[in-house]
Formats: C-alpha cells, sequence, structure tokens
C-alpha cells in the first residue's frame, strides 16, 4: 500500500506585472503554496493552491491528518478534510458567491495523491480521469489592461495597455510568442464603450480568433444588455457581465449571447438555483475551488446534463498547476472552449523548464508518471526566500491600487 509519510507546505511568491481588474491591480508578487505530499515508499506527489494566511492555516490543520492514509483512498481524503474544518468551526458548504472551503483545501491535496498514484502506476494523471480525449489542451490568450510597470520598478517587457491599440499590441505579441487561437480581455477597468472599442479592434485584428471580454461585474444589468447586444455574433460568450444568479438571469433573458461565469456559480450549491433560473450558459470550472480534478470532471458531467457549456478559469498561477489543468482537461469530453491560462504573465517557476510547451496555442498532454512535472528545489527554495521577503500574505489588488490612487473603488456594477 502507498502511504502517506508526511506533507510539506512552502508558500512561495513569484513576479507578476500590474495587471488591471474591477478590484484594482496586481501586486508585484502573486502568491501560492505548493503542497508536497511524501508516501512511506518514496513517492513525492505535487500540488499546488492559493496562499493567504488563513488557506494556509486550513492546509497546515489538514496536513496534520494525512499520514497514514493510503495515496489511493480520495474518499478518505475528502472525509477527513471536512472533519478537520468542521471541527475547527468552519462552515463547511458554499454559500452564494462564496466557494466551498472544504473544496479549497481539498483540492491541492487530491492533486497530488494523484500525481502520487500516476508515479505509482507509471501511468499520466489523465489516464487516472478516464483517459485522454485530446491530445494537447487549447489555451485562450488572456489579455489585461496593464501599466508600463508596477511603481519605480524598471518596464517590463509588455509594456503598458490602456487603450484598444495597446490592447491590439499586447495580443500580436502574445499570439505570436504562444500561437493562441482565442482570446479573452480582461474588463471592467474602463467605461464599457471604451471596452467594447477594444474587442472590436480585437475582431479586426484578428477575424479568425474566438473573443471573449470578463468585467467581473462592472456593469449593471441594462449595461449589460446593451454591450451583449452591441457584441453579438462578435464574441463567443461574455463573461460575468453583472453580479449574481439574479442579475445574470435578468440579462440573458434579454440576450442571446451565452453568458459565462466564474463568479456566481462557484461551488455545488450554486449550480440548482443557477440551472433553474437559467442564469448562465458556460460555466468556467476551476480545480482550485471545485474541490480538485475528480470533482471538476462532477461538474462537468452537471453542465453536460443540464445543457450549459464548460470553460475553464485561472488565477495568476505556476506550472505544477497548468499541469493539473492539462491532465484534467484532456480528459473532459465537454470542455470544449479553450482554457483561460495567467501562464504567459509570469517569468518564476517552481517546476523544472522542458515538459509544459505551448504549441499553437494548446499545451500537449505530459506523457510521464503522475502529472509529468518535476519541482526544481532551488527554485522552490528562492521563490519561498522571495515569499518571507515581499510581506505580502494575501492578494489585494484594492489595497495596492489605493497606494496609488487612494481615491479608487472597486466597480462592482458600477456602469
Ligand atoms: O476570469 C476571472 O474572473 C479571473 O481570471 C479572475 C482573476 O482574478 C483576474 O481578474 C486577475 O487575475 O486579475
Ligand atoms: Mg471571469
Amino acid at each position: 500500500m502507498t502511504r502517506i509519510s508526511r506533507v510539506e507546505l512552502t508558500p512561495v511568491a513569484f513576479a507578476d506585472p500590474p495587471l488591471l481588474n474591477v478590484v484594482g491591480v496586481h501586486e508585484p508578487y502573486a502568491l501560492r503554496t505548493i503542497v508536497q505530499v511524501h508516501t512511506d515508499d518514496g513517492l513525492v506527489g505535487l500540488g499546488e493552491t492559493y496562499a493567504a494566511d488563513d488557506h494556509l492555516e486550513r492546509l497546515k490543520a489538514v496536513a496534520g491528518v494525512l499520514p497514514e492514509l493510503d495515496a489511493f483512498d480520495l474518499n478518505e481524503l475528502r472525509r477527513r478534510v471536512r472533519d478537520v474544518l468542521t471541527a475547527g468551526g468552519t462552515k463547511v458548504g458554499g454559500m452564494l458567491n462564496l466557494q466551498d472551503p472544504a473544496d479549497v483545501v481539498l483540492s491541492p491535496y487530491e492533486v497530488a495523491l494523484l500525481d502520487i498514484q500516476g508515479k505509482a502506476l507509471g501511468r499520466p494523471v489523465v489516464d487516472l480521469l478516464g483517459g485522454a480525449v485530446r491530445e494537447s489542451v487549447p489555451f485562450s490568450a488572456y489579455l489585461f489592461y496593464k501599466w508600463a510597470a508596477h511603481p519605480g520598478a524598471e518596464l517590463d517587457e509588455w509594456g503598458e495597455a490602456v487603450d484598444p491599440g495597446g490592447i491590439v499590441l499586447q495580443a500580436r505579441k502574445m499570439i505570436r510568442e504562444y500561437g493562441f487561437t482565442a482570446i479573452k480581455l480582461k474588463g471592467g477597468v474602463f467605461a464599457p464603450d471604451r471596452e467594447v472599442e477594444a474587442i472590436l479592434a480585437l475582431a479586426d485584428a484578428f477575424p479568425e480568433h474566438k473573443l471573449r471580454i470578463d468585467p467581473n461585474g462592472a456593469w449593471t444589468v441594462d449595461t449589460s444588455v446593451k454591450v451583449a447586444r452591441e457584441l453579438d455574433g462578435v464574441i463567443e460568450y461574455l463573461e460575468d457581465p453583472t453580479p449574481t444568479i439574479d442579475g445574470m438571469a435578468e440579462v440573458a433573458r434579454r440576450t442571446d449571447v451565452p453568458l459565462a461565469t466564474n463568479m456566481c456559480v462557484i461551488a455545488f450549491d450554486h449550480l440548482k438555483p443557477a440551472v433553474l433560473a437559467d442564469a448562465v450558459q458556460v460555466v468556467l470550472s476551476d480545480h482550485h475551488y471545485w474541490g480538485g480534478l475528480r470533482r471538476s470532471q462532477l461538474l462537468a458531467g452537471i453542465c453536460d446534463t443540464f445543457g450549459m457549456g464548460l470553460s475553464m478559469h485561472s488565477n495568476s498561477h505556476l506550472g505544477i498547476s497548468l499541469a493539473a489543468m492539462t491532465h484534467l482537461a484532456a480528459a473532459t469530453p465537454n470542455l470544449m472552449y479553450a482554457c483561460d491560462t495567467h501562464y504567459p504573465w509570469k517569468t518564476e517557476d517552481v517546476i523544472k523548464p522542458g515538459v509544459l510547451a505551448f504549441r499553437s496555442g494548446s499545451v500537449p498532454v505530459p506523457d510521464g508518471p503522475g502529472l509529468g512535472v518535476e519541482l526544481d528545489a532551488d527554485a522552490l527554495g528562492e521563490l519561498h526566500e522571495q515569499y518571507l521577503a515581499c510581506g505580502l500574505r494575501k492578494r489585494d489588488d484594492t489595497a495596492y491600487m489605493r497606494s496609488v490612487d487612494p481615491g479608487f473603488t472597486p466597480n462592482t456594477a458600477r456602469w
């Protein structure tokens, strides 16, 4: 039997450019926790997750009850995670507009155990998820309005993008380097007209590419309907134009443009009300908060049953997450959209280079055992030192924006 002997949790910080969004701007570093689960027969499983202090505390509490667990017993893993979180007084179970903490904590451990299982069997994770229905996974070019540099820092390689021309230049560079065939624009930063103009400029410049815009709920219902009319036939879906299941349902009643979400359906409890209201036509899965790879496949099945499309959400992440996303997407037949990834925005990683590569916008599924990626111990150490030195302990785009613009308020349904 492959039993867990111990768990190592290493918070890391990696450089992140000043990407703008509805709640502010990315800080100079993004945080992640790297999870290493060791077994008594010498295997190590990898996982990657958020690194906010309260999340780290929960991860540590669960780490304490994992020794002796059989790495193939994912049901027992889930039971232990839920027991620990309930004992700590945490409410387990989704509430509207909240992720389920038990699924968020379960995720990196489930991925690490699947990595161990694959290594024990000599098979890639995709085979444990039912087998590959595609050999490589298409991702989208994830464009952001951005500053030329963090205040006081040197210019980065991407330059400024605060208007349609800047966004098109950014798209050209990203598509030249990665070959993406779908484009997502993060909106909610400027007035909707200006962001519509950017999408139209992208449509002109890239007539063959699939387009999407995601203002993270920055618009009212009426504005969302107006934008949907203007971009009907131009975009493949409109992502979270307005907040809440009720708001999205109202927009959906007034447009045929498919609505997608990673904001109002982010836990299993949200599916029933969303389906009953016909609020969303595409759910963006994300294994980091849907409870890992197998529960993301459960979500995929539910979407399939109720006639909803499936795409994939991302946050700033490193290579362990990209590997997990790729295995999952390769084994999920109804994931028919190019997945989001922040990967092009990062310049540092904790894995050894060589396995994960973009070819024509897609990542070939790693074929080594488990996730197929290897931790670089030196890089892990350096990014941990960077975490200790940078002082950030949770993501706070709003506070960072206010340090530059004290009057800034997040834009939820402002326009
Ligand atoms: O699709 C989304 O909503 C995201 O990717 C959320 C992220 O937090 C994005 O807004 C970001 O990185 O600023
Ligand atoms: Mg989104």
